[in-house]
């Protein structure tokens, strides 16, 4: 494919883009700018950057909505000299995304930098000042925010955590150096590349038929009810991961098992959620909750989950002291799953 990409971009690239659709020719550019740290560099020249303050992202509230702003370079180079921060920063920024007329998306935390010498900490009342915005928790964030954005701040998260726990090279103690689309980290002493990962979990709704199991932490909030999750072990199909973790949580054996999406979530650390309906074997429902694991599980009626799905942000409803049962927010796969089931009413039409 040709060197220069012509008419329609007309600059030095890997392909014409001008000849692939839009949704190829933008995954073709990501990519370009993932190993092209120049190409990087220029496109944050046009890009758009969302900032974070300790992996909290930067939120406007505008009418009924929280929005999250872009900042250009050259404002985020003003931001940066205001707050008394080297403009190189900018460089600590990670790639995200694009749009489809191939604006590059970066984000950059104000306060995670280990080579500063400045608490930027401090700053922060003043930063959300000048930035006429709030630095939420991104938990939190995510009862308020589209998908679309939602989305993309959950990848800026994950990233920038990535990188912020791993500045150093674990075979040669060495600091290791980001690409400029943060893509990977090198360790300039013996050439070993880390690549930013993610752990597969499996989350399972399990259904009676009538009835589907939910379960919470002592570390989920008040009233907080999810489907079973757990993280694969070494080895491990999913499936063989599914009905481990159902025996371990709840002492139940699934009888079967349909997979119905998956999703990228970063809390507390980036995981693969990998998402199924199960049933359990018929009159085999008396559960025997692993106290080490969880606090509580039991059955929940269609008309009582239906009820939790209707309960929105319970962060508010907490200051009444009373905590319903509720379910994570929307943003989250549990919820998806446990629409799916209410909408199927059984998953007793499973394959066998
Ligand atoms: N998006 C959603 O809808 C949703 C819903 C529920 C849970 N989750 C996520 O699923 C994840 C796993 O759920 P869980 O906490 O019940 O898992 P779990 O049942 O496997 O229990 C967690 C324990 O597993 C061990 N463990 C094994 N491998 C681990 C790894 N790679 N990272 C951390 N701990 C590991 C640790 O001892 C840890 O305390 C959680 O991080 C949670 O945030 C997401
Ligand atoms: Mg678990």
């Amino acid at each position: 494919m040709s060197l220069y990409c012509g008419i329609a971009c007309r600059r030095k690239s890997f392909w014409c883009y001008r000849l692939l659709s839009t949704y190829v020719a933008k995954t073709r550019y990501l990519f370009e700018l993932k190993e092209d740290d120049d190409a990087c560099k220029k496109a944050q020249q046009t890009g758009a950057f969302y900032l974070f303050h300790s992996l909290a992202p930067l939120l406007q509230k505008s009418e009924h909505q929280y929005l999250p702003p872009q900042h250009s370079l050259l404002e985020l180079e003003r931001l940066l000299r205001k707050f008394g921060q080297d403009t190189q920063r900018v460089e600590d920024s990670v790639l995200i995304g694009c749009s489809e007329q191939h604006e590059a998306w970066f984000a950059l935390d104000l306060c995670l930098n280990s080579s500063s010498s400045i608490n930027a900490s401090l700053q922060k009342p003043e930063m959300e000042t000048e930035l006429k915005g709030s630095f939420i928790d991104l938990r939190k964030a995510l009862f308020w925010l589209n998908v679309k954005d939602a989305s993309l701040l959950s990848t800026a998260q994950a990233l920038l955590r990535w990188h912020d726990a791993h500045q150093f090279c674990s075979r040669s103690g060495q600091p290791t150096k980001k690409n400029m689309a943060g893509s990977k980290r090198v360790c300039p002493s013996n050439k070993i590349i880390y690549y930013p990962q993610m752990a597969p979990v499996v989350i399972t709704l399990v259904s009676d038929g009538t009835r589907c199991l939910l379960a919470r932490q002592s570390s989920f909030p008040k009233g907080m009810y999810s489907a079973l999750a757990g993280f694969c072990d070494i080895g491990e199909s999913l499936e063989e991961a599914v009905r481990r973790e159902v025996a371990e949580e709840v002492g139940l054996e699934i009888e079967r098992l349909k997979f119905s999406a998956s999703q990228h979530w970063p809390f507390p650390n980036s995981s693969l959620m990998i998402a199924c309906h199960a049933t359990v074997k018929p009159g085999q429902t008396e559960i025997q909750v692993n106290v080490r694991e969880l606090e509580a599980a039991a059955w929940f009626s269609h008309d009582e989950v239906i009820t939790a799905l209707k309960r929105n942000d319970p962060y508010t409803q907490q200051q009444n002291e009373a905590f319903p049962f509720w379910v994570p927010p929307k943003l989250a796969i549990a919820n998806q799953l446990i629409k799916e089931w209410v909408e199927k009413s059984t998953y007793s039409s499973l394959p066998a």
